[in-house]
């Protein structure tokens, strides 16, 4: 964002023209908040965020609001267009005490949070912590200007104390820190809005990192052609654990068929077969057995997408066999055991990730993350992610209700469509089996990856409040209808 106000700003559109658009696209959000009699509370900070609630305060006046500007700070501090925005404000403000807010803010009916906004580099402390406890504590509904202050806009993290806003007003385009947790959740709902930056400026700027949504991926999503043939839509083999855990193993089977794998074929142990045949359908058995069987298998050149982990059963012979699918030609999903098998030797998995030509996709949630990179865990989701796919050579997939693909070339999607109900058992096994469905169809592993999150989440959605992991596969029908549908 600061380049892309420096870059706005050289190319001859003033600093405070643009504080004037935000401070005034502040003020209409506000009004439409709280009634005309309305008394509205704008608790500003030492930086420009102040300077958009000096604007604000301004054109709420204006339109006959009762404001009351309450400072953090002295306002001999102010600088650059927070000290214009401040000189023309016209309107009486004072200094408050944290003590003092808790009174200054009682019969107010919203409260403009201009505290802290990009130029947040350090937690909330000190007098600054106070002001944002007693901010949440007043009951009154907030609106915060950029982020809800606390929250960092490069990370969604807040580690001091934060204010928890119900909605944020931000400017140009979101920042990570409006998708990411807790960021997410204390910003409430965010308005995007238009102060001028020009579009143009992205090109230089090129961000890596997006919200995860359709335009990200759709162009490499295709839908079957009118002389389309199944085999032109790949055969994926999903690897079934022993008799007693073969559930997870079908589960992904049947959203990769669903995804749009032209055919699936569960790869069983041979004391699985009984059970695995007398719960498919669609998807087609094979028994296969030890590492042997596994070189047979794929010595049929027509498969070309493999998941392996879901409920596979953690073991040296587990990370052996995933040596065996890294030396195939496939795409490959390693997700849960598939995963932890290799926490004592993560390196020797790198090293075959990195060395061969087809995609690999990597699905940990936190736990089994850890295992793999226990030395990244400190950093931020977003960091976390790409650090990790950088250093595998693999498109990360790092689970959670704030999802992060991250692919070794730098790009990250942040995925938010995914409802609380996703937290069931086996539904992290249908991610992992939507993915191996769309790498089956030859899209790119970072897109497949992103799209497959995003069909997950609005299954989940579409499947609705009470949903077990055994809604998800149907309920991508009509998900999947709608994308078609819209090009
Ligand atoms: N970019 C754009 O296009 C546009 C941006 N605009 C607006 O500008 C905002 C960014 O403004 P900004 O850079 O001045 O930073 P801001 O968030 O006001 O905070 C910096 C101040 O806070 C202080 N400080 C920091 N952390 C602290 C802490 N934990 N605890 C206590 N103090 C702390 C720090 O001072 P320090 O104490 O570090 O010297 C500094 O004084 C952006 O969010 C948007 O609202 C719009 O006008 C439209 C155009
Ligand atoms: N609170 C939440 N909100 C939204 N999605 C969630 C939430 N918690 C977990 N998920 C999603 O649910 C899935 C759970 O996967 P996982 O932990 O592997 O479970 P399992 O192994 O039981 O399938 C992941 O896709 C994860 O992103
Ligand atoms: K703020």
């Amino acid at each position: 964002m600061g380049q892309a106000d420096n870059m706005t700003i050289a190319s001859g559109t003033r600093g405070i023209t643009l504080m004037e658009r935000a401070g005034d696209h502040v003020a209409r959000v506000a009004s439409e908040m709280c009634s005309s009699q309305g008394r509205i509370a704008i608790v500003c900070g030492p930086g420009s965020n102040g300077g958009d609630g000096f604007v604000a305060a301004r054109h709420l006046h204006q339109a006959g609001h009762a404001v009351d500007v309450l400072l953090l700070k002295d306002p001999a501090g102010l600088k650059g267009d927070a000290a214009i925005a401040f000189g023309q404000m016209g309107l009486p403000s004072q200094i408050v005490e944290p003590a003092e807010l808790k009174e200054n803010l009682s019969g107010c009916d919203l409260i403009i949070d201009a505290l802290f906004g990009a130029g947040l580099d350090r937690p909330l402390e000190g007098n600054a912590a106070a002001f944002a406890d007693t901010i949440n504590k007043s009951g009154v509904p907030v609106l915060a200007v950029d982020l809800a202050s606390g929250v960092n806009g490069s990370t969604g993290e807040a580690e001091g104390a934060a204010v928890q806003a119900v909605r944020s007003v931000t400017f140009f385009r979101c920042k990570p820190g409006h998708y990411l947790l807790p960021g997410r959740d204390l910003c409430g709902d965010v308005s995007c809005v238009d102060i001028g930056i020009p579009e143009s400026v992205l090109h230089e700027i090129g961000p890596q990192t997006f919200v995860n949504e359709p335009t990200l991926w759709r162009d490499a999503w295709t839908v079957p052609g009118r002389a389309g043939h199944k085999y032109d839509r790949g055969h994926a083999v999903v690897f079934s654990g022993p008799m007693s855990s073969t559930g997870a193993a079908r589960l992904a089977a049947g959203a990769c068929l669903r995804a749009g794998a032209g055919l699936v074929t569960l790869a069983s142990p041979p004391s699985a077969m009984m059970v695995n045949a007398s719960h498919l359908t669609a998807v087609m058995l094979r028994s296969v057995e030890g590492l042997e069987g596994i070189s047979d298998l794929l010595a049929d050149k027509r498969l070309n997408s493999l998941l392996i982990g879901p409920g596979y059963g953690v073991s040296d012979d587990t990370s052996e066999a995933v040596s065996v699918l890294l030396n195939s030609e496939c795409a490959i999903v390693l997700d849960a055991d598939a995963l932890t098998s290799h926490q004592n030797a993560p390196e020797a998995l790198f090293t075959q990730i990195k060395g061969r030509k087809a995609p690999v996709v990597l699905t940990p949630h936190d736990g089994e993350f850890v295992r793999l990179f226990p030395d990244l865990v400190a950093l931020d989701k977003l960091a976390r992610a790409r650090g990790a796919a950088a250093r595998s050579g693999a498109i990360v997939l790092l689970k959670g209700a704030d999802t992060v693909i991250a692919s070794p070339d730098g790009r990250a999607a942040i995925n938010s469509n995914a409802p609380p109900w996703l937290a069931t058992a086996g539904s992290g096994d249908v991610l992992a089996g939507i993915i191996c469905g769309l790498l089956a169809q030859k899209m790119p592993a970072f897109e497949a990856a992103a799209m497959a999150a995003w069909l997950h989440g609005a299954a989940g959605v579409e499947a609705g409040a009470g949903l077990i992991a055994e809604d998800l596969a149907p309920a991508m029908r009509p998900v999947i209808a709608r994308l078609v549908e819209k090009p």
